[in-house]
């Protein structure tokens, strides 16, 4: 069912409550990539302008302890935000409390607020990240009504998006409709043919997404790490490459369900050594890889194969890179998928987010996709055809 969004709602003189993913990468106190803060403008901006009063939610890496809490204040986030605003924020170091009621009551319309990293909460007794029903009431009491736009925590079900949720009116942001529009509308009515593009490290973090998109996809292409899983299903030997043996027999009835949808690599690229400066061998998809070498990229026979499969595609998706595309030697396969992608015309590409997004990013593709999901696991669920409870939660239009 179609949600509420900021536009339905009325904001002028309303303290509206925003769920923000700004769970950044952080180095020394330096923000190390700013998307994700970037991506949450648009429904901020709206809120100032339209005179309401933006109080922002966020969690920053997981807290289990006191301990834990260093170096995991959103202050610098909220510092970046005012750059990007260029406009002054508010920073509340605190996630309850007087210090934070009384920041809240002296906002003007138009003002922008941000409290303190939401899994603080988590040290007495996980209140954030178990949904705790006082805190997720105690929150809502802060506001008026609540817009959530933290896509990239959808897949949770906490205190701070389904909690508040569940006691005020809601809506979501620009970012969370934008997130549900493409990826939602990629896995439910694409327009074809639709190709889904599957990488990265391992098959167990990707079947319930084959499973999905095996009814879904017109062809599913298969690269990176969980190539050789399915290869040892084909009765190949694999060398030292990433194995699960234990997913081998779901592989294999993965490849007799799909038929010839899953397209497989018909070479790899193999070395001895993680570096850039390795040796590397192609190996033919048919043939053995030797002991002593691991498969670290699809070859260049592959990378044909799948700008081939990928020719006339009109909706794209695409979760995990190829090879080991930090390094360049083995960066070959992922950047091929890139340039075929970016040379599709009136296609609907998607990333899902993860390494996959990064990997585009640093190859230096990222404008050439129509939309790179800024969550990793919440794709991947989405993907994988399961409810979101972030979205689940928002009111229904
Ligand atoms: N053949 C391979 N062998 C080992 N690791 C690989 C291989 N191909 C890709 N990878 C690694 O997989 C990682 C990304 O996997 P994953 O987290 O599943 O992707 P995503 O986050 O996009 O879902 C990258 O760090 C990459 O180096
Ligand atoms: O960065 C996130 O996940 P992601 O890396 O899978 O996109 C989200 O902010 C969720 O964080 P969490 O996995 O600690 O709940």
């Amino acid at each position: 069912m179609a949600k509420k969004t900021v536009e339905d709602l009325e904001l002028k003189d309303k303290k509206v409550l925003v769920r923000v993913d700004f769970n950044v990468p952080l180095k020394d106190g330096v923000i190390t990539n700013d998307n994700r803060i970037v991506a949450a403008l648009p429904t901020v901006k709206y809120i100032v302008e339209n005179g309401g009063k933006a109080i922002l939610f966020s969690h920053l890496g997981r807290v289990k302890t006191e301990e834990d809490k260093e170096g995991k204040s959103l202050a610098p986030v909220a510092t970046r935000l005012s750059e990007l605003l260029e406009k002054e924020v508010t920073f509340v170091p605190q996630t309850r409390g007087e210090e934070l009621e009384q920041a809240i009551a002296n906002m003007n319309n138009g003002d922008v607020l941000v409290v303190e990293n939401t899994r603080f909460e988590d040290i007495d007794g996980k209140k954030e990240s178990k949904n705790d029903p006082e805190l997720g009431k105690y929150w809502a009491s802060l506001g008026d009504v609540f817009v959530n736009d933290a896509f990239g925590t959808a897949h949770r079900a906490h205190a701070s998006n389904v909690g508040i949720a569940s006691n005020l009116p809601s809506a979501a942001g620009y970012l969370m409709e934008k997130e549900i529009k493409f990826i939602g509308g990629a896995v439910d009515e694409p327009k074809r043919p639709f190709v889904a593009i599957l990488g990265g490290a391992k098959v167990s973090d990707k079947i319930g997404v084959i499973e999905n998109l095996i009814d879904k996809a017109d062809k599913i292409l298969i690269g990176g790490g969980m190539t050789y899983t399915f290869g040892v299903a084909k009765g190949r030997k694999i060398g030292q490459s990433l194995v699960e043996l234990d997913k081998v027999d779901l592989a294999k009835s993965l490849l007799e369900k799909a038929g010839d949808k899953i397209i497989l690599p018909i070479d790899t690229v193999c070395a001895g050594e993680f570096s850039n400066d390795a040796v590397t061998t192609i190996v033919a998809g048919n043939e053995d890889i030797p002991d002593d070498l691991e498969g670290l990229d699809i070859g260049p026979k592959s990378i044909e194969l799948f700008t081939k499969e990928l020719q006339g595609a009109k909706t794209v998706v695409w979760n995990g890179p190829m090879g080991v595309f930090e390094l360049s030697t083995f960066a070959k396969g992922t950047v091929g998928v890139c340039e075929a992608i970016a040379d599709l015309s009136d296609a609907t590409t998607i990333i899902g987010g993860g390494d996959s997004a990064a990997a585009a990013i640093q190859l230096g593709y990222a404008d050439k996709f129509t939309h790179i999901s800024t969550g990793g696991g919440a794709s991947l669920e989405y993907l994988e055809g399961k409810k979101l409870p972030g979205v689940e939660s928002i009111s229904d239009k």
